[in-house]
């Protein structure tokens, strides 16, 4: 869905007369807009005002004054290239651009055709994907080529090279407008209109303290609350204290750094794995608050601006991969857009980690340590430390948690862990698809133009696809039965996952933290129900 913003009295007709656009509003002035993008991106899920699956446009205005006309609008143009930068730093996967109305009026034809294009392509899930991993083309914003700002095709949409050079800015204050934003007001008020749940702290320490933990039925303010919760008490504990406002700040920021759209690399993972991290850590370094705090901030950036595929789809010659000599891209590339997020938005984190050598790049230890494709080193490492008397360096054993918190969903409860699983079957499936599209276009390069034949409405299929998929997720009581019936590959999936690299680095990890026996408890009785599962599917 797409919106056209009109800001400060900004018209124009022939915009809203396109049926480019599912909505208009009208804003009084920049701070308004922004604070309407996070509680539209906090609307209970499926959340049609994502920003991400429509392309939306802000007007700006020319003031009408004499100057402004003879500086052909200049001052709109400067407000929206700034507007423009704000976008790509703190709303990185949404798929908007601020543009002046004199721009609009000099060129309506180009932007109109760009939009068209733009919308198209980013309606379909596989060429949406191809284009956020290999478009390499980057906006006038990065380039400082404003001129640029209507002619650059395809500009409005995500893509990771351009979510990397919009982060790497070296202009680290955070403006104004969003300073003054009170998110706990926000939180307020978006939370009396949205749905019931935990509310107060002891209802989020209730919720937070068990194994049972299922961020999948949270809603993302209540994720973000969940996030503040954790980092909070942390930060106090760790003595590196933030304003709440601040601590908001990067929350949202954070929200808005994952797709939301994608089926399991979203902020929901990113929560689950943060959660699971803080409950490994208090069993195996209940006293370290500062390696806590560390690995806590790890967990929740690990996966930023994942694009729901995996390494292997990179196309070698693409700028990103090329970015990372095509090693681990996508921990990298989350690594490098979390830290600038964090020089941004908490720098006195980065106090914790200078005293010592071992844990100064702690963090990115962490994160480069989810790579999967170097998952038997570590197994390797447990199984030499668990018949040996050497005993894990710090890197080592936050390496370990990271590790088991980022596949912790197959520990998880039968009714938790399912979910995970049926959303990681739909995110493989779109990896297919996408695989597929690559080798039906062969080499063709990244053209300004990329084709997206079918024109079916894929957006309204999307929509009611999500509605499905919330339903069978949060249906009360949860029916395992029907989410079965509808994916029957789901057993066969997770017997492969858990055999190939769940069970023994779990059955390892538990031998060496004896403590942690019920993770490998909960992966053999998951195990046995897919078992039992598959056993009944091929004998009917
Ligand atoms: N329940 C699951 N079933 C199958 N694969 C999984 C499951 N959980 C995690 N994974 C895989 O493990 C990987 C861990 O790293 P990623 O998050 O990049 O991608 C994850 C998935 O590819």
């Amino acid at each position: 869905m797409a919106t056209l913003f009109l800001i400060g009295g900004a018209e124009s007709p022939p915009l809203l007369e396109s049926g480019l656009f599912d909505r208009e509003v009208l804003l009084r002035d920049a701070e308004t807009l922004l604070r309407r993008l996070y509680s539209d991106r906090v609307y209970p899920l499926p959340n049609p005002w994502n920003y991400e699956s429509g392309v939306s446009l802000v007007v700006l205005p020319t003031s009408g004054g004499a100057d402004d006309r003879a500086g052909r609008g200049s001052g709109a143009e400067e407000d929206a290239v700034l507007l423009n930068k704000l976008f790509g730093k703190f709303f990185p996967t949404f798929n908007i651009r601020a543009v002046s109305q004199f721009a609009v009026e000099e060129d309506l034809a180009t932007l109109l055709d760009m939009v068209q294009q733009e919308r198209q392509l980013c309606r379909d899930r596989t060429s949406r994907m191809d284009h956020w991993m290999h478009h390499d083309v980057l906006p006038a914003e990065i380039t400082d080529d404003s001129h640029r700002a209507n002619s650059t095709c395809q500009n409005n949409l995500y893509s990771m090279l351009k979510h990397f050079h919009a982060a790497q800015g070296t202009d680290l204050r955070v403006p104004r407008v969003l300073r003054n934003i009170r998110f706990s007001e926000l939180v307020e008020e978006v939370d009396a209109e949205g749905p019931t749940g935990p509310d107060t702290v002891e209802q989020f320490q209730e919720v937070l303290n068990t194994w049972e933990f299922s961020a999948l039925n949270l809603t993302t303010l209540q994720l973000i609350k969940c996030g503040f919760y954790i980092l909070h008490t942390l930060s106090q504990r760790a003595k590196v204290p933030t304003a709440d406002n601040k601590l908001y700040l990067l929350l949202f920021t954070l929200e808005a750094s994952y797709h939301q759209i994608n089926r399991f690399h979203n902020f929901k993972h990113a929560i689950d794995v943060m959660q699971a991290t803080w409950k490994l850590c208090s069993i195996i370094l209940p006293q370290d608050h500062r390696v806590t705090l560390l690995l806590c901030l790890a967990a929740i950036g690990h996966d930023v601006g994942h694009p729901g595929t995996n390494n292997a789809l990179f196309k070698q010659e693409s700028g990103t991969s090329r970015m990372f000599q095509g090693h681990s891209v996508l921990e990298n590339f989350h690594y490098q857009i979390f830290s600038s997020i964090l020089r941004s938005l908490w720098p006195t984190v980065f106090s914790l980690t200078r005293t010592d050598t071992e844990h100064k790049n702690l963090i990115e230890s962490a994160i480069l340590a989810t790579d999967m494709s170097i998952h038997q080193k570590y197994v390797d490492i447990l199984t030499e430390r668990s018949t040996s008397d050497v005993p894990l360096t710090v890197v080592e054993t936050i390496s370990l948690i990271i590790k088991a918190a980022d596949i912790s969903n197959v520990t998880r409860p039968l009714h938790v862990s399912a979910k995970w699983a049926f959303l990681i079957t739909l995110e493989f499936k779109d990896c297919a698809a996408l695989q597929e599209y690559l080798q039906s276009r062969g080499n063709s390069t990244n053209s300004c133009h990329c084709a997206v034949q079918d024109s079916r409405p894929r957006e309204d299929y999307d929509m009611e696809f999500e509605i499905e998929m919330h339903e069978l997720i949060n249906s009360t009581p949860f029916s395992l039965d029907l989410l079965l019936k509808k994916y029957p590959a789901i057993p066969a999936g997770q017997i492969f996952f858990i055999n190939t690299f769940a069970f023994e680095f779990f059955d390892k990890l538990a031998k060496i933290f004896p403590d942690l026996r019920f993770l490998i408890e909960n992966v053999e009785s998951n195990k046995q129900f897919w078992i039992k599962r598959q056993e009944s599917r091929t004998s009917s």
